[in-house]
């Protein structure tokens, strides 16, 4: 479970990200983070891996206080959180099983990763995790090959070798066509599903938040103000959300189009 307790984000210039958050995340949840550019999505998921520190409150991750986490505490916490980027985040001059493997095994000697040298065991794990998200037939191409949505599942693929409880992902699917990032929803969905892997995804696409997640969490300036159930998401809970920039007047599926275009 992740449990926010009164949370507070101040960034050193002053700036208050988060304020006041209150939350409870079950294991196995599928969670959507919508709101506007500079809501404070990337900060509340990036504090769950210690990426950012809380700076009042109480931040909980299976009963554990992570926020005075220290070295070998924040890797055994990384170790259990994988995440994702709009980017990919992939060393795109090797090839894809390679980039699964290396980044896989957080604790492997250095040297194992440079040499290359992996066991059999490791190896099947990330055949196992490309087959899982449907390129196992990449496994042995060059990434800088790939396609954006097939990088993806490569770097999805690299988190599910780690085996985490939680997947945390930054915008996803945001530089993917529609129809790939449709592909990429429903890899999430099946991990989510067949490994009850909690999935916590930040997304600018309403539409794609409301048809995968079972539950959604909006964000204004900082503060939650809508939690419940993807199917309870109305027009006004999205002007709340969007903050009112969402034309008055306009049904659910304008306002869907509005915010996601
Ligand atoms: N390192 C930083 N130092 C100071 N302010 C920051 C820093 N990182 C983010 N912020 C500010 O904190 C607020 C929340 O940013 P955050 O990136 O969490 O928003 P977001 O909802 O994820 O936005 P987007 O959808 O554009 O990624 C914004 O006002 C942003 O400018």
């Amino acid at each position: 479970m992740i449990e926010f307790k009164q949370v507070k984000k101040q960034y050193p210039n002053g700036l208050l990200a988060l304020n006041e958050i209150n939350l409870q995340i079950e294991q196995g949840e599928f969670v959507a983070i919508i709101g506007l550019s500079g809501a404070g999505k990337s900060t509340l998921i990036r504090c769950i891996n210690r990426m950012h520190d809380i700076t009042d409150g109480s931040l909980l991750v299976d009963d554990v206080e992570i926020s005075t986490l220290k070295g070998k505490g924040i890797r055994q916490l990384r170790r259990n959180i994988g995440m994702i980027f709009q980017s990919f985040n992939l060393v795109t001059r090797i090839s894809v099983i390679k980039n699964v493997l290396v980044s896989s095994v957080p604790e492997m000697p250095l040297w194992r990763k440079v040499l290359g040298v992996f066991t059999e065991e490791e190896k099947k794990r990330a055949l196992m995790a490309l087959d899982r998200v449907g390129i196992l037939d990449k496994a042995y191409v060059r990434v800088d090959q790939l396609s954006g949505g097939q990088q993806q599942r490569v770097a999805l693929a690299r988190t599910l070798a780690q085996n985490p409880k939680i997947i945390l992902a930054d915008e996803p699917v945001a530089s993917l066509d529609p129809v790939t990032a449709n592909q990429v929803m429903e890899d999430f969905r099946q991990i989510n599903k067949e490994l009850n892997m909690t999935v916590l995804i930040n997304i600018h696409h309403v539409e794609l938040a409301l048809e995968f997640a079972n539950r959604v969490i909006g964000i204004r300036a900082g503060e939650i103000v809508y939690d419940g159930r993807a199917e309870d998401v109305t027009d006004e809970v999205l002007h709340q959300i969007y903050n009112g920039s969402v034309e008055e007047g306009g049904n659910l599926s304008h306002a869907r189009e509005a915010v996601t275009n």
